[in-house]
């Protein structure tokens, strides 16, 4: 299948190195474009794909199209696009089908939201449950994610939410690798082993809870022997509001 990428910064990349890490793609049948063409020549290069001089003649070389541009500068540009009756699915935040494909001429939209783990294949893929895509676009775009993200249709009203906990979060995660990674460096150990030590203990942990579905209160309850080290931690972070802060954190985007 031959790809679009209208804007090639970090979701666009992290959702090319997925789709190429799981050979679903390949370089020569992606096309894309960015705001700086001799930066994306130079990205593109890297990654051995197309680099089209605007955003139509992208849609001209691709059957499915990613929209992956800032919100704002959504409005400037997609109007003036003749979509040709191929796919566009959107990564754009804050834009749900309704609002986005009254602005999109001659073709289907799935509103969707990754995030940055799909590089990996290890990501999740918030589709916006209401859509005008048929059954085989449908297909299509489910045979480029589900491979490289755990899928879920989640309907309108709940996007915003599910979105922070998938794809805002990972910088919450990365604020705790970097934190666990400079107190170790504290106590002497050496910062790489430090940040593989956080990052796989947060991988381990998250896997743990898929496998076994315990309540992650239990599985704490477990890492906490009576009068053990692991208490006096957990109940430091409760006195200094680790929990309310993540909540707060949530809140702060979700009433932004
Ligand atoms: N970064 C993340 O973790 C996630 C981002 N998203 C969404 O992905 C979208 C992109 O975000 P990022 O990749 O983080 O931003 P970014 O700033 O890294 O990339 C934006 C890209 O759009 C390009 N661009 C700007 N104007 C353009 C135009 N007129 N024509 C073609 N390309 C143009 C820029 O050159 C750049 O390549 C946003 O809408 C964001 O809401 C969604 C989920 C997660
Ligand atoms: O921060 C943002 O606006 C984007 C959307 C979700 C993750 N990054």
């Amino acid at each position: 299948m031959k790809i679009g990428m209208i804007g090639f910064g970090n979701m666009a990349q992290a959702m090319l190195e997925g789709f190429l890490l799981k050979e679903l793609v390949e370089p020569k049948d992606v096309f894309v474009c960015a705001a700086h063409y001799d930066l994306l020549c130079l990205r593109a290069q890297q990654y051995g794909v197309h680099a089209c001089n605007d955003a139509q003649e992208v849609i001209d070389q691709s059957e499915l199209i990613l929209l992956a541009i800032k919100p704002y500068q959504v409005e400037a540009l997609v109007p003036s696009l003749d979509f040709q009756e191929k796919l566009l699915v959107s990564v754009v935040a804050g834009y749900s089908f309704e609002k986005l494909s009254k602005l999109v001429s001659h073709g289907n939209t799935i509103c969707i939201i990754p995030n940055t783990p799909i590089a990996i294949g290890e990501g999740i893929t918030l589709v916006e449950e209401e859509t005008n895509s048929t059954p085989e676009e449908l297909a299509s775009f489910m045979s480029l994610f589900s491979p490289v993200s755990l899928v879920q249709f989640v309907d309108e009203a709940h996007m915003k939410t599910a979105l922070i906990l998938a794809s805002c979060a990972p910088a919450f995660a990365d604020l705790m690798i970097e934190a666990l990674g400079d107190a170790g460096v504290e106590y002497g150990l050496d910062r790489k082993m430090a940040y593989t030590l956080a990052a796989k203990m947060l991988v381990g942990t998250g896997g743990l809870y898929l496998e076994k579905g315990l309540h992650p209160g239990a599985m704490k309850d477990a890492v906490c022997s009576p009068k053990g080290m692991t208490i006096k931690g957990v109940t430091t972070l409760e006195k200094r509001g680790f929990r309310a802060s993540l909540i707060e954190a949530v809140e702060a985007i979700e009433e932004s």
